[in-house]
């Protein structure tokens, strides 16, 4: 390949994110060389912060962590990355459908339209997700009876109330980012007991949206990376992997690397943006065509201050109305030398927002930010918008979800099965914390072991 590079590694990496970025330090500290490729022109991949023109760093992705969140929290220490709590002081509300507001205070209502069964339910999900077996989750009691239907066909099987049906599909919306009609009941299962249940998903005190990062959650993404000098290769989106007798060669637009195996950790539909040669096995691909990504847009208003603390509003709401806009938090920063609201939109309403143009789109997030916070929240200083399936190079989040049938096909050896020469991690592979930052470096630091168990070397 004329003018091409040609390099060699015992390892090359797929992919800067937590997971690529994890798998890189376990190995580089065992003393292998390793190349990480990335295609974007930045480290942390689905953890994304930026600088806006009014000096506000907003986090587009991943922001929060949790104290369950272990290996993650030992990282952040480790490279000093400070955090602080989450704002919720003060009364959140709820705006419903009919547009009547609620205002409630704590970690969820405990009154209200379809309160009762909604946490009955969400009790039924803690129970259910105790018998599940995170390593190996097709030997999970009942387990191809729940893959088989939808969490839509369990919550109707459970309640009739519509009002608790709303909360349930919302709740749906806010931790997976799709409808409950797509995703497999028991992906639903497996993934509330990834993170040791409904409450530490979906709470904030003592759970996963307990405290944010001062500089940013990439902060520790960018500090990885420096750790490990000319390991990390941005702007080189991977083409093509080819397996070779002793290893594999990994071809960019700059060139080839050939390496002894390589850890692959890009989300499952961003594979198809990768040619494999041999094609991968008929339980991966199956897999991958099982297992799409959530859609989620997060949007971030700035003002001049978190005006609405003054009135002993929290920021934190909750909306079933005809908005667009989901959930909104308080985003500001820790010493609220300006306001921030965060908003986000999930599932088939992300579909229908993104395709408006931007003066409706940012219309619809100012007139919900407005039901939450008052009139002010009109008139933002500052503005930006992700939506996540727009994102060529993960093509959607938090991360993916799986189809009805989709585990019970193609799970056992589809999932996170080596395939030859390559290891997969990523969130999507990860047992415990499935979904988040943790559960991506749990996943790069498990594919590194099993690289370093294939080439016998020594932990
Ligand atoms: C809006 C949003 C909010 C979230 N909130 C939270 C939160 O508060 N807390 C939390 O813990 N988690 C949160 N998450 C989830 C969390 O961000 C992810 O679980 C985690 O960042 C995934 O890391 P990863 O390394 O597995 O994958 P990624 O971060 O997706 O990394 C994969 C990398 O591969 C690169 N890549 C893709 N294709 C190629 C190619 N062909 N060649 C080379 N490189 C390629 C991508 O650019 C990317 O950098 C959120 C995610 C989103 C989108």
């Amino acid at each position: 390949m004329t003018g091409l590079e040609q390099r060699s590694t015992d390892v090359v990496i797929v992919g800067a994110g937590y997971a690529g970025l994890a798998a890189a330090s376990r190995l580089t500290a065992a003393g292998l060389a390793v190349v990480v490729l990335e295609a974007a022109d930045r480290v942390g991949g689905r953890v994304f912060s930026e600088e806006l023109s009014s000096g506000v760093r907003v986090d587009h992705g991943g922001q929060w962590i949790g104290p369950a969140q272990k290996r993650f929290h030992e990282l952040a220490a480790k490279f000093g990355c400070a955090t602080f709590p989450t704002w919720e002081t003060g009364q959140h509300v709820e705006v419903w459908h009919d547009d009547t507001r609620t205002d409630y205070s704590g970690a969820v209502p405990r009154s209200g339209p379809g309160v009762d069964d909604y946490h009955r339910v969400i009790k039924s999900l803690d129970d259910l997700a105790l018998t599940v077996d995170l390593e190996r989750p097709w030997l999970t009691p009942r387990f191809a009876e729940f893959d088989a239907f939808s969490a839509e066909e369990f919550f109707g099987s459970q309640t009739s109330d519509e009002d608790a049906l709303r909360r349930l599909a919302l709740a749906v919306q806010g931790v997976w980012c799709c409808e409950p009609r797509e995703i497999s009941f028991f992906h639903v299962l497996f993934y509330v007991a990834s993170a040791g249940g409904c409450g530490q998903l979906m709470e904030t005190t003592g759970s996963a949206q307990e405290s944010r990062f001062a500089d940013g959650a990439d902060a520790l993404a960018r500090a990885l990376a420096a750790s490990m000098p000319g390991v990390v290769r941005l702007d080189e989106p991977v083409r093509e992997i080819r397996h070779v007798s002793d290893g594999v060669e990994v071809v960019t637009g700059k060139g080839v690397v050939r390496a002894r195996r390589a850890i692959v950790t890009v989300p499952p539909a961003a594979l198809g943006r990768i040619t494999f040669e041999p094609v991968l096995p008929q339980a991966r691909r199956g897999w991958t065509g099982h297992t799409p990504m959530g859609r989620v847009a997060k949007i971030h208003a700035i003002y001049e201050e978190p005006f609405w603390r003054k009135k002993d509003r929290s920021g934190i709401a909750t909306l079933y109305n005809r908005n667009p806009v989901g959930v909104v938090f308080d985003n500001s920063p820790e010493d609220a030398s300006r306001g921030v609201l965060v908003a986000f939109i999930y599932g088939d309403r992300v579909d229908r927002w993104a395709a408006a143009p931007d003066s409706v789109r940012r219309a619809d997030v100012l007139t919900a930010l407005a039901e939450v916070a008052g009139t002010r929240a009109r008139m933002p200083i500052d503005y930006a918008e992700m939506a996540w399936s727009e994102d060529g190079w993960t093509i959607g989040g938090y991360a993916c979800f799986v189809y009805p049938g989709g585990w019970s096909e193609y799970g056992e050896h589809g999932w996170r099965a080596a395939t030859g020469n390559v290891h997969w991690a990523g969130t999507e592979t990860a047992s415990v914390w499935n979904g988040y930052v943790d559960g991506a470096i749990t996943s790069g630091e498990r594919a590194a072991d099993e690289v370093m168990t294939a080439l016998k070397i020594a932990r």
